[in-house]
C-alpha cells in the first residue's frame, strides 16, 4: 500500500444533495464529477471511465441503478471508491465485491462516525439480547427513493451478526402477521426535510431499551466521506467499512 497524501478527487452524484456538500469540503482536492448532464466548466462528464482516470479516488453518493456501470469503470481504471449510495439489489453489490477484487472499495450506507459507533452497539445488544424482539424504525426527507434505509439494513445486519443468524432469514419488512420468533423487523416514515433518524428498539414483556441516532446537519455525511476518501485512496484492493477508516 502507498497512502496518498493529497488525493485527487472526484463526485460521482455531484449535483445531489449530499453530493454538492461533498464536492465543497473536498476543496482544492476536487477534480470534477460524474451526473446525467455533462457540464465542462465545472469538469462534469457523463462518463465514469473518463472522471476515474483523472482521479486517485471517487466518492459515490448517486443512484443505485449507476452501481454496476461504476463498478466496472472504477476497477477498469484502478481507482479507489468511496461508495455510499443505498437501494442497491444483489446484482449491484455482487458488483461491488468484484470491483473489490481489483481497487480499494470502501461501502458505508452512512458516513456519520456516531452512526458507526452504533452499528458496533447493535452487534453487542443483538448478541447479549438474543430473545429481545428487535425494531429498527428510520425516518427520512420525502425525496428519499429507497426504504428501508440502507443504514436501518445495515443496523439489522449488525443484530443479526451478534445474534449468530442469517440476516435474510429474520429480516421482516411486512408487519402482517403474527411476530415470528427472532424477527428484526423495520418499520420506514418519509416526510418534511428530515435528515436522517433511526432507532434501534429491543423489547421483552419487562424492559426495552432503545439505541437513538438523529443526523443534524448533512454535513456531518460529507466530512465523513472525505475522511473516507482520503484514508482509501492508495490502499490496497478490498472491501473496507466507516469502521476500518475511523480505527485509531
Ligand atoms: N452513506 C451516507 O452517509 C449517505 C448516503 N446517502 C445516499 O446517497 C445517495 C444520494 O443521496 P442524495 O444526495 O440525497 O440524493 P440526490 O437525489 O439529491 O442526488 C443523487 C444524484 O445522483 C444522480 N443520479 C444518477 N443517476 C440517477 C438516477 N437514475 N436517478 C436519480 N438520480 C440519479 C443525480 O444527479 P444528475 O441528475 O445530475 O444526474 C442526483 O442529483 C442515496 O442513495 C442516499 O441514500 C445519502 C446520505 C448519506
Ligand atoms: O437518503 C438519505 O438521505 C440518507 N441515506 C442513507 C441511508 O439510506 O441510510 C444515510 C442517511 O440516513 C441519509
Amino acid at each position: 500500500m502507498t497512502q496518498i497524501s493529497a488525493p485527487r478527487i472526484g463526485i460521482a452524484g455531484i449535483t445531489g444533495r449530499l453530493g454538492t456538500l461533498c464536492a465543497e469540503e473536498a476543496g482544492d482536492a476536487l477534480v470534477g464529477g460524474l451526473s446525467r448532464t455533462a457540464d465542462p466548466q465545472r469538469n462534469i462528464t457523463t462518463d465514469p471511465a473518463a472522471l476515474a482516470k483523472s482521479c486517485d479516488v471517487v466518492i459515490d453518493v448517486s443512484h443505485a441503478s449507476t452501481v454496476p456501470v461504476h463498478a466496472a469503470a472504477f476497477a477498469q481504471a484502478g481507482c479507489a471508491w468511496v461508495l455510499g449510495t443505498t437501494g442497491l439489489d444483489q446484482g449491484a453489490q455482487d458488483a461491488v465485491n468484484a470491483a473489490a477484487q481489483h481497487i480499494p472499495v470502501l461501502q458505508a450506507a452512512n458516513f456519520s462516525p456516531a452512526l458507526t459507533l452504533f452499528l458496533e452497539l447493535a452487534r453487542q445488544l443483538g448478541a447479549g439480547l438474543p430473545d429481545y424482539d428487535a425494531e429498527i424504525l428510520e425516518v427520512h426527507h420525502r425525496q428519499k427513493l429507497d426504504a428501508p434505509s440502507g443504514t436501518a439494513l445495515a443496523i439489522g445486519r449488525a443484530v443479526a451478526e451478534g445474534r449468530g443468524v442469517r440476516f435474510e432469514d429474520v429480516a421482516r419488512t411486512d408487519q402482517n402477521g403474527r411476530r415470528p420468533d427472532g424477527a428484526i423487523g423495520f418499520a420506514s416514515l418519509r416526510g418534511g426535510q428530515i435528515i436522517g433518524e433511526h432507532d434501534l428498539v429491543l423489547m421483552a414483556a419487562d424492559e426495552q431499551i432503545t439505541l437513538s441516532h438523529r443526523a443534524l446537519d448533512r454535513r456531518v455525511f460529507a466530512r465523513g466521506a472525505l475522511l473516507a476518501a482520503r484514508w482509501l485512496a492508495g490502499r490496497s484492493a478490498g472491501l473496507y467499512t466507516m469502521a476500518d477508516a475511523l480505527k485509531r
